[in-house]
């Protein structure tokens, strides 16, 4: 581990500073699409108009024979495309794969200065932020950058779990960590055969009311994210970066795709995975704080004055921890109303319907 006061050292002579702060950048979804699939491809510009974050995936669902396809479709994308508002983020191949040092000795010189974020996939622990970060400042100086580029971890590993709040300290250029369900069912040897979401069979079930165990008992399915969610948003959380659920591979099943990004949104996170245009709006929707809640917390902090003492509002209790979850939603949705009209038209009708 860098000592703190190398913490913020360039790795490279000639690499840009390190950020100090991870700049909060609305990201409530991150579209990915295959750069390498004429279908998709022409479609990113309308996905950047609608989306916080476009991912150009090289990774997993790229078939082995079309990387270097892919590969070379992001490069062109990216250069062709304006982007706005929207960030454009790729996933590479995973560290031990033949394709990974091809990604960054083409993406970095070529893209660099378009790319906001990396996604690094498989990441066991600090170990390999480090080696990608060392790799980052090289290409960076070399191809003269003058922006880092940050680096994103997917959560997908058994390994990766119990590392994670060592993998979200391990650089200034850490930016986030998604969940990966899917890798991580597998890594850990669960028995589902499915990408997020939960499993019937995982239940809770009430106490025999007789002799008859099958008899009057109600069962409750539970949720199976819970644990490795939860840690992660603490491990984000305590390193100043932001966690993410990722992806919810039944895309026909737009309902409980809602709650499982829901579920996210309530432990923390700020966005999830798109895999399909049908899930942006569900992603848009349920990371945006919602209007009501938004002109609640706004009264909170009106009638709390100075943050401190408490007060009743409606026959709730309100004191300073209640203040302090007031201003996490009210900058949350400050900040995302500046970047969409609508939800600041949203939140301005609600306002004027309280008033
Ligand atoms: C576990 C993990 O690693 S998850 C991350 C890796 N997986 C991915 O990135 C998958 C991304 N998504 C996809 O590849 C596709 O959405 C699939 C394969 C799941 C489904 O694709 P299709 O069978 O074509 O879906 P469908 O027929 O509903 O598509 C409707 C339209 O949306 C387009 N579309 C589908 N997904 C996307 C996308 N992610 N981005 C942009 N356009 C898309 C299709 O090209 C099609 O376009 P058309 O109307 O011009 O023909
Ligand atoms: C997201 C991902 O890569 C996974 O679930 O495996
Ligand atoms: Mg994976």
């Amino acid at each position: 581990m860098r000592s703190a006061k190398d913490f913020f050292r360039p790795l490279a002579v000639g690499a840009p500073e390190p950020v100090r702060e991870i700049p909060f950048r609305p990201s409530r979804m991150i579209h990915f699409f295959d750069p390498g699939n004429p279908k998709m491809a022409a479609k990113v510009g309308d996905l950047a108009a609608q989306c916080d974050v476009v991912l150009g995936n090289l990774e997993d669902a790229i078939r082995a024979d079309r990387k270097q396809e892919a590969r070379d479709g992001l490069v062109r994308i990216a250069r062709a495309t304006d982007f706005g508002d929207a960030q454009l983020w790729t996933r590479i191949n995973s560290l031990d794969s033949p394709w990974v040092l091809d990604d960054l000795l083409t993406l970095v010189p070529e893209i660099g200065d378009k790319l906001d974020v990396i996604m690094v996939p498989k990441v066991e622990g600090a170990a390999d932020i480090h080696y990608v970060d060392r790799l980052l400042a090289q290409l960076e100086a070399r191809a003269g950058l003058t922006r880092p580029i940050l680096v994103h971890a997917l959560l997908e590993t058994a390994a990766g779990v119990a590392n994670v709040e060592e993998i979200a300290l391990a650089s200034p250029r850490m930016q986030g960590i998604s969940l990966g369900p899917a890798d991580l069912a597998a890594s850990r040897r669960m028995k589902t055969t499915r990408v997020g979401g939960g499993h019937p069979g995982y239940l809770v079930r009430t106490d025999p009311v007789g002799e008859d165990f099958t008899v009057g008992r109600y069962t409750y399915q539970q949720d199976l994210w819970h644990y490795t969610v939860a840690r992660m948003v603490d491990a984000c959380a305590t390193a100043g970066i932001l966690p993410y659920y990722g992806p919810f591979g039944d895309i026909a099943d737009v309902v409980a795709c809602e709650d499982q990004f829901r579920n996210a949104f309530l432990l923390g996170c700020v966005g999830a995975w798109s895999l399909h245009p049908k899930q942006i709006a569900i992603a848009k929707k349920v990371f945006s704080p919602d209007p009501a809640e938004v002109a609640w917390a706004r009264r909170v902090i009106a009638e709390m004055g100075d943050g401190t003492g408490a007060v009743m509002i409606d026959g709730k209790m309100q004191d300073d921890a209640t203040v302090k979850q007031c201003r996490v939603v009210v900058s949350l949705a400050d900040a995302l109303a500046a970047r969409d009209p609508e939800l600041a038209r949203a939140y301005a009708a609600e306002e004027n319907t309280d008033a």
